[in-house]
């Protein structure tokens, strides 16, 4: 018998990880997943943007505009940071899977924990300033940016339905 020839490729199988991650976010809005990986390609860290611990949803609101201190943003803890957070090992030369393009202070704790690699599906902020600032820093550190294409993303969306 043949072996299977229809099977994830790395980048696929990775990405996969990340959306599964991301189908924990509590946000109504954005859902983001991450995953790092690293140079022998075992998973050392997975993360979803989220409160932080002990800041529960009771208290917290998911809303994204009106008073700023009444909204997600000064709160939610960033998917890649999560990642990042929850990682097992140092991540130097490690390359972390992710469903959204980071934005700029997520971009530092990337560039500043030894990742190498960003491998992203959507970009919906690009041209934002924080998107700018992102680019902007990782191309001056070297970190790779690689964009793959979205056909995952529609499968998991045709798993939630
Ligand atoms: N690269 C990113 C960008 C955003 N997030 C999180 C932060 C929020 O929970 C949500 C963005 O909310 P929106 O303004 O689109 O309603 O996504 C992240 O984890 N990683
Ligand atoms: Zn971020």
């Amino acid at each position: 018998m043949r072996a299977k020839e229809d099977v994830l490729t790395w980048d696929q199988y990775f990405m996969s990880m990340a959306h599964l991650s991301a189908m924990r976010s509590k946000d109504p809005n954005t859902r983001v997943g991450a995953c790092i990986v690293n140079p022998q390609k075992r998973v050392v860290g997975l993360g979803y943007n989220g409160f932080p611990m002990g800041c529960s949803d009771t208290k917290y609101s998911w809303e994204r505009e009106g008073d700023f201190l009444e909204t997600k943003y000064p709160y939610v803890v960033h998917a890649e940071l999560n990642a990042i957070l929850n990682s097992i090992q140092n991540l130097a030369g490690c390359t972390m899977y992710v469903s959204l393009f980071p934005c700029n202070e997520c971009a530092k704790a990337i560039i500043q924990s030894g990742i190498k690699t960003v491998v992203y599906e959507d970009d919906k902020y690009d041209g934002s300033p924080e998107n700018m600032a992102s680019k902007r820093m990782f191309l001056d550190a070297g970190v790779v940016l690689i964009q793959l294409p979205y056909c995952l993303k529609v499968c998991v969306e045709e798993i939630e339905e």
